[in-house]
This record gives structure tokens, sequence and C-alpha cells, in this order.
């Protein structure tokens, strides 16, 4: 079954949403972005997950030592870092001991890997709700777990994961009404369309 995560939370109902709805991680924006959470609030829905799913702290455009400061203070266990970063920085920060998902735009999904974890595919401006051509990835060189984004939906994510044959996906604007608010119900929608997409990678 594809791995889920669900991004930009900023609510206690929100974050139960996504996990009784089968997500296997939910996200907190720490950086700008219309779903920007303070790290305080961050650490309130980290200790109200409770381990019932992984929790990623997600950051663009900061060194790494600060994308570690941050997801040290909120206790999320993985950071998902956004920007422009060398091997040795990326080395820096998986050796803080923590999971690290590297995010690059689809253009470049074929750089390879600066040693991160897990690579996430995406649109060029993350966060912006705008698909892309998914099935770009079917053939590419990519590492067994990586995740898709940009643009899903729960209209279009069973499709897009057939496509291009990823291990997992997160999304963000797709189960939103307005820009950086949720709904439960496209939350769940999103997460019963993914988990049952079949996928022959
Ligand atoms: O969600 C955001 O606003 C965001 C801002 C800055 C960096 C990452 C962000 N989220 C990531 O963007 C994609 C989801 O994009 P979409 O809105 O579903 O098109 C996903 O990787 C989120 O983790």
């Amino acid at each position: 079954m594809v791995f889920v995560k669900i991004c930009g939370l900023r609510s206690e109902e929100h974050v139960d949403a996504a996990i009784e709805g089968g997500a296997d991680a939910v996200g907190f924006v720490l950086t700008d972005s219309p779903r920007y959470i303070d790290v305080d609030s961050a650490r309130s829905l980290v200790e109200h997950v409770a381990q019932r799913a992984l929790t990623f702290a997600v950051v663009r455009d900061v060194s790494v030592e600060e994308a570690h400061r941050l997801a040290n203070e909120t206790g999320a266990e993985v950071v998902q870092v956004h920007g422009e970063f060398t091997p040795q920085q990326i080395e820096w920060l998986v050796a803080q001991g923590r999971p690290v998902v590297r995010a690059v735009p689809f253009s470049r999904a074929d750089e390879g890997s600066l040693g991160e974890q897990y690579l996430l595919i995406d649109a060029p401006r993350a966060g912006s709700g705008e698909p892309w051509d998914y099935a770009s990835m079917r053939d590419a060189a990519l590492p067994k777990q990586w995740l898709l984004a940009g643009g899903l939906t729960p209209d279009t994510v069973a499709d897009a994961i057939r496509a291009s044959g990823a291990w997992g996906v997160d999304v963000s604007s797709g189960v939103e009404v307005a820009p950086g608010e949720k709904s439960s119900t496209l939350i769940r929608a999103f997460l019963d369309a993914a988990k049952s997409a079949r996928v022959a990678r």
C-alpha cells in the first residue's frame, strides 16, 4: 500500500481526520506559507499525534542547522527540507539522527541522491497546488522509496500513483477549501483514493 502524508496541518481536528483516515504521516510547515505554524503550536500537535503517525517538520530555504533546530524544538520525527543543499550539508543533517526527506522539483529528479533517506519529487513551487506530468517519473532512475507531491487531489491521486509508480504521496493544497484551510472530508477522500490505488512497480 502506498505511504501517504498529509501536510500543512494546523489543528487537532485535522490531525485526527488524517490519522483516523489512515495517514502514515502528518506534516507541519514551519516556513513562509499559508500553512505556516509556529514551533510551539507544532510541538503541541506533535504531542497530540502521540506516535499514531510519523510527524514531519517541513522547512524551506534555511540552513541545515536551522532545519535541525526547528525539528528538534517541535519534536517531529522526520525533517523535510526544500531548497539548495550540498551533499556535505545533507550528510550533516542525516548524522543528527533524524530521517531526512529532501524535496526537489520534478525537472531535477534525475540529479541523484545527496545522501538523504527519502526523496520527494514536487512541483517547482512547493505547496502551490500545481499539478505536473507525474507519468514522466515512471522510467526515472529514482530510489525505491520516493514521495510524489504537487497538485495532487482526491480525484487525481490514484491515477498519479499508477502513472508514476511512486512509493508514497504527499498533499497539502489538494485537501483544502481555501489556502491553508484544510477539510476533514477532503483529507478522508484523499486517503481513501490513495490507499485503494494499485500500482505495478
Ligand atoms: O505546503 C506548503 O505550503 C509548503 C510550503 C513550503 C514548503 C513545503 C510545503 N509543503 C509541501 O508541498 C508539497 C505539497 O504541495 P501541494 O500543495 O499539495 O501542491 C508537499 O511536499 C508538502 O509537504
